[in-house]
């Protein structure tokens, strides 16, 4: 399993999360995100020297827009977290990213229909007042209803303290687990040396 790191927007903080056992690392380009990464104290030579794959996640954003960002930040993934049509992810795709189309999940599979094709993995994050960041978990169980080989990300309120839930959670899809506000000091700012703690204990085989 993979782990992604998101919102972060303090290139300090950036460069010492780029020293983990991390694979990838999330940018919110959603200016009412109280993460927002484009209000932070951005270094292009920061960005381009993190050797880890580097997720933009965008709120119905325009294509075009979504495009220029993608390239002027080096973005890997794109991470769609509105509502998005399958048409937009498709273009996306096409013009070579990786797309993540992100749903909301409360305690059934959401309607993933007609995404299929468009998209490189869903990520199943918790319905709430926000569009993501609200630190809150869904009722994990709601995603045994998914019997499709295209991989996820598990997303939405994991903390340091679930690292036995994690480990005690099989899904052939699981790809990647996303972790974010349960993991800061404030909103944006992460407490690496906890995200380190909760990454060796998931890792360790005991
Ligand atoms: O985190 C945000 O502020 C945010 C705002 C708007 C859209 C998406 C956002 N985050 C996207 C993510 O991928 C988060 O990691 C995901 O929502 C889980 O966050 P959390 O519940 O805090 O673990």
């Amino acid at each position: 399993m993979e782990i992604k790191v998101c919102g972060i927007r303090n290139m300090s903080n950036l460069n010492e999360l780029a020293q983990s056992d991390i694979d990838y690392i999330g940018f919110i380009f959603y200016e009412r995100s109280k993460r927002y990464f484009l209000a932070g104290d951005i270094d292009e030579s920061t960005m381009k020297a993190l050797g880890k794959k580097k997720v933009g996640v965008f709120v119905n954003e325009k294509v075009q827009k979504i495009k220029r960002l993608a390239e002027q930040f080096d973005l890997d993934v794109l991470q769609l977290h509105g509502e998005e049509s399958v048409k937009e992810c498709e273009e996306l795709k096409a013009a070579g990213y990786q797309v993540w189309k992100a749903f909301p999940v409360l305690d059934t599979l959401p309607d993933i229909q007609g995404y299929e094709q468009a998209v490189d993995a869903y990520l199943f994050d918790t319905k709430g007042k926000e569009h993501g960041g609200n630190g809150v978990q869904f009722d994990w169980s709601a995603l045994s209803e998914y019997e499709k080989e295209l991989p996820f990300v598990l997303s939405g309120g994991i903390g340091p303290n679930d690292v036995s839930k994690v480990k005690g959670f099989h899904h052939k899809a699981l790809q990647v687990l996303d972790i974010n506000s349960r993991f800061e000091v404030e909103p944006g700012l992460k407490d690496v040396s906890a995200i380190k703690t909760f990454i060796s204990e998931l890792k360790n085989q005991d």
